[in-house]
């Protein structure tokens, strides 16, 4: 594989060009040659890449400007926190007398060349992003060494907070939302050239908005593959262990099907009304997963068989024998419209047979 970013030197790639080497070998994260070079904007090494066949799967050089904001449009001094993840804390702030999210990106991160390159790479993918369940990215603000972009604001906070305040959904409410989530994930998984894979879904990455429907968050980990999505790997280290894929844990190739296994746990915690296992890390919990093949129990009396039947298959073993969104969407619209019978013919939340 080539590294233009470790080689750097013309001379040093035309010679590997020339002595056989592929232009067109995707790193883990997908990334061919050429995106490296976009990545670094070495025009002379792009030129030779694209003379000898090569491409950039991304879709995307660094030169795609991302929808930039003036840093003076947002005060971020009024901003008032709201929370905070792995990359930096998120605050409410207004933007243009709209009330937005301001996830700023620890300089720790921010100052590194290439992790910013990429990183905004990931937010030009994000900004072409246009779905009633995923959530609206607005803009950068570049300013100095921070980083700090901006999204719609969903004044209900994450699926995390629901479950947490809530505890077990009914299943009408519990089937809506997992409806909600996989059109959102449906959506990125058909995105063309290339499909994105999420690899990082988990119920603090779902958030509500106003009218309550759910909308799928931080793309900071999910990464373009090739449709034909077998091939690239992670770490096991990226990621929430807790919802992790099994393939994903052995560090073994994987595809699409990893955030159908992370969907599955998620719709596991809104039945329960939290995750299983608390008591044991999240690590041991996707070790288990992977080389025991443990998986949640699921009680007859709490989830319905069709539910359990569908979540079987999302966590099935082999990521080949998991179901796509598209399928699961048509199946939980069944589910859904089996619910509404039962409702309609007077039966209470607790007692639905489906
Ligand atoms: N657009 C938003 N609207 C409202 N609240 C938000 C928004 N984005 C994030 N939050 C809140 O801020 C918290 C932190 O978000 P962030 O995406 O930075 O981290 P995370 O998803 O919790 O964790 P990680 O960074 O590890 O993925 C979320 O849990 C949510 O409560």
């Amino acid at each position: 594989m080539i590294v233009v970013a470790e080689i750097g030197r013309t001379e040093v790639i035309s010679l590997l060009i020339e002595k056989g080497a592929d232009v067109n070998s995707t790193d883990r994260w997908g990334r061919t040659p050429l995106s490296d070079a976009h990545g670094i904007e070495h025009e002379e090494i792009c030129k030779i890449l694209k003379a000898h066949g090569g491409i950039d799967p991304m879709g995307l050089d660094s030169l795609t400007p991302c929808y930039e904001i003036d840093f003076t449009e947002v005060n971020m001094k009024d901003g008032t926190l709201i929370g905070e993840g792995a990359y930096g804390e998120v605050y409410l702030v207004k933007w243009r007398g709209t009330e937005v999210a301001a996830k700023t990106i620890r300089s720790s991160i921010a100052s590194n060349e290439m992790v910013k390159k990429t990183f905004l790479k990931e937010l030009a993918l994000w900004q072409k992003l246009r779905h009633p369940n995923i959530v609206q990215f607005l803009g950068v603000l570049r300013h100095s060494n921070r980083l700090i972009f901006l999204t719609e604001y969903l004044c209900n906070g994450s699926l995390y907070d629901i479950l947490r305040k809530r505890g077990r959904l009914d299943p009408p409410t519990a089937v809506a939302y997992a409806l909600d989530i996989a059109r959102g994930m449906n959506y990125l998984h058909q995105h063309k050239p290339h499909a994105i894979i999420h690899r990082d879904l988990t119920p603090r990455n779902v958030l509500q908005d106003e009218a309550g429907h759910l909308k799928v968050t931080d793309f900071g980990l999910s990464k373009i593959v090739q449709e034909k999505d077998f091939g690239y790997k992670m770490t096991g280290g990226t990621g929430s262990y807790r919802y992790m894929a099994p393939e994903v844990y052995r560090r073994e190739s994987y595809g699409k099907s990893v955030d159908v296994f992370s969907f599955a746990l998620i719709v596991h915690e809104m039945f329960q009304g939290g995750p299983s296992n608390k008591m044991e890390t999240p690590e041991k919990v996707a070790d288990r997963r992977a080389y025991e093949d443990s998986r949640p129990i699921m009680s007859s009396y709490i989830y319905p068989e069709p539910i359990r039947m569908l979540l079987r298959e999302c966590w099935h073993k082999n990521p080949e024998c998991r179901p796509t969104f598209e399928d699961i969407i048509v199946q939980l619209e069944m589910i859904q419209q089996g619910l509404q019978l039962k409702n309609g013919m007077g039966a209470c939340c607790a007692c639905y047979i489906l």
